[in-house]
């Protein structure tokens, strides 16, 4: 499934209108259609429903769902917050149906706020058609007085037909005041403002509906996000060969593990082989070297030269060039620290191969410091930052990245040609080419510590297994998002990243059995 900006969304319709010669009433009425449909479905009888209703194309759809909820039986009245004179024609059609049936349709003005405040307190269904991807700035009095009544007074459920009134498509911004809904009914494509805060919050339950915009013409099109799903990446997507061995399923370097810290390679390294790596080599400051070998298992421990305080030595990562290229990827930053030399010594581990690498962590913040590292690399660059670290990559706040995660992340990705992992609640995958995936999975039981170092071992075990990064990214996204999901077995707040480990494996299986269904 694409994710669309309004203009995006304007072009789709307008292709389908002008270039294939399907009406824009036609779409209009699927739109209304869809919603009036997804509120019978959730109603064991037809009650009382009121819908609010703009002049531009939105109030248009909430002309088409008022019809069908009153042939349905539902006792119907739609309030016009707008002028009969500004409405679209295609609005104007749906309106006329409505007044030719004997709906009952008022103008809204502010002497009738005690009669609107009555209606919404006694209606069973309140659907928001003020305001859609069409808005422009902050929302205007007489709409702004009629959303606060909505949000103070309604009883029933509130149905947002497309977005909920007041938010901004492309950036979830709330100027002034939004619509608080219990469901948004959108067309086609979900919308960046479903997913982005705060006007995801406004959002309720999210319904993605088919309007008949033709496959094809998305294709020619191709909006520039996708929401992550299985179809990207399905391809690569495979049960393990009966004529597999450990050399055929990759070997993955994991770097870091300062004194203290070793926990995160731990969690890394063990990910990593939970994801399908064939071979996990960690390796970690010599003083670490005992530690780590007593705490894993199944991955191979590596000593790189000590400061003698438990961290890198500057130039450790000199000699280890020629071990480097017997490996298929590497990743490097959990657990690191920060130490004397760190510039000199991730350069070095830059330049001495051409794997794919996933940077997280402390690595990340040597990069911030020292962004001309970039310059060095030889292969392909995946950064996996939460906010504070892509802050710090970016130059500005935690504040600006969470109220424009979109941007800043295909900023980056596009500037210095690397893959950036915005983590987060629907994390954003923002790729060098300018394009981005939004991931779905995911569960609130993940913000904890280790969560992240899970998310490096499994990007770096599908990596080393030579899935090239447009897919192992959002592959590895995707499991550990379900992973989290299914970890939780009691309550969110008790879930640890060891919980989320042991699901790595469920959630592969979830995605093999599902691609066999489908
Ligand atoms: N054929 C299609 O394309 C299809 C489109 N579809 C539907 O159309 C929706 C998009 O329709 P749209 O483009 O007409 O814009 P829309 O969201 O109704 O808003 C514009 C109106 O709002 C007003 N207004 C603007 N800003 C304002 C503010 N701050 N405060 C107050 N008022 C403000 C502005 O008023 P004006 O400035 O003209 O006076 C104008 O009248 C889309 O979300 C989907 O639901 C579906 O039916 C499928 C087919
Ligand atoms: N509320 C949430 N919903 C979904 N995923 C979340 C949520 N909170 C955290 N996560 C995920 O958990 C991981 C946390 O990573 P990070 O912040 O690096 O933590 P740490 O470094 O402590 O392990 C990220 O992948 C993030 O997307
Ligand atoms: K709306």
């Amino acid at each position: 499934m694409y994710l669309v900006t309004a203009q995006e969304m304007r072009d789709l319709d307008r292709y389908t209108i002008e270039h294939i010669g399907i009406p824009g009433v036609v779409l209009m009425e699927r739109a209304g259609l869809a919603v009036a449909q997804a509120i019978t479905e959730h109603f064991a009888q037809p009650g009382q429903a009121v819908v609010l209703s703009g002049h531009g194309n939105n109030g248009g759809d909430g002309f088409v769902v008022a019809r069908h909820l009153s042939v349905a039986g539902w006792r119907t009245t739609v309030w016009l917050v707008g002028s009969a004179e500004r409405m679209t024609a295609d609005t104007q059609t749906f309106y006329e149906a409505c007044r030719h049936l004997g709906i009952d349709v008022k103008t809204f003005g502010p002497e009738q706020a005690d009669e609107l405040r009555r209606w919404l307190e006694t209606s069973d269904v309140v659907v928001d058609a003020l305001l859609g991807t069409g808005i422009r700035g902050p929302v205007r009095p007489a709409m702004e007085s009629v959303i606060r009544l909505v949000n103070d007074h309604a009883r029933g459920r509130v149905v947002a037909v497309d977005v909920p009134s007041g938010v901004e498509t492309d950036t979830g911004r709330v100027a002034s005041v939004a619509i608080k809904a219990d469901q948004t009914v959108t067309f086609a494509y979900a919308k960046w403002c479903h997913y982005l805060r705060p006007g995801a919050e406004h959002c309720g339950e999210v319904v993605v509906a088919d309007i008949g915009i033709p496959p094809s013409v998305t294709a020619s099109r191709r909006p520039a996000a996708r929401v992550n799903h299985p179809q990207w990446w399905r391809e690569y997507l495979k049960p393990r060969s009966r004529w597999a061995h450990k050399g055929t399923h990759g070997h993955l370097l994991v770097v870091g593990g300062s004194r203290g810290m070793l926990g995160a390679v731990a969690m890394a390294g063990t990910a990593a082989l939970r994801a399908g790596a064939g071979l996990v080599t960690i390796a970690v400051p010599e003083g670490q070297h005992d530690p780590l070998a007593a705490k894993v298992t199944e991955a191979l421990v590596w000593a790189w030269p000590d400061d003698g305080q438990g961290r890198f030595a500057p130039g450790s990562a000199e000699r280890i060039g020629e071990r480097l290229n017997r490996l298929t990827a590497v990743a490097v930053g959990p657990g690191l620290g920060r130490f004397t030399g760190e510039r000199e010594w991730l350069t070095e581990l830059l330049q001495q191969t051409d794997r794919p690498m996933v940077l997280d962590a402390d690595a990340l913040n040597v990069l911030a410091d020292h962004p001309d590292i970039l310059d060095h690399r030889k292969g392909d660059l995946i950064l996996t930052p939460h906010p504070g670290e892509m802050a710090r990559l970016a130059g500005t706040d935690t504040v600006r990245v969470e109220n424009e995660r979109y941007r800043v992340a295909k900023e980056w990705a596009e500037r210095h040609d690397v893959t950036v992992v915005l983590k987060g609640t629907y994390t954003i995958i923002a790729f060098p080419d300018g394009t981005q995936m939004l991931n779905p999975t995911g569960s609130p039981a993940m913000a904890k510590a280790g969560s992240g170092d899970l998310l490096t071992g499994i990007i770096g075990a599908l990596l080393a297994q030579k899935i090239p990064p447009s897919a192992a990214v959002p592959m590895g996204v995707y499991v550990h998002g379900l992973a989290g999901e299914f970890a939780v077995t009691s309550v969110e707040h008790s879930v640890i990243a060891s919980d989320i480990l042991l699901q790595v494996g469920p959630a592969i299986r979830r995605l093999l059995s599902d691609r066999v269904r489908t």
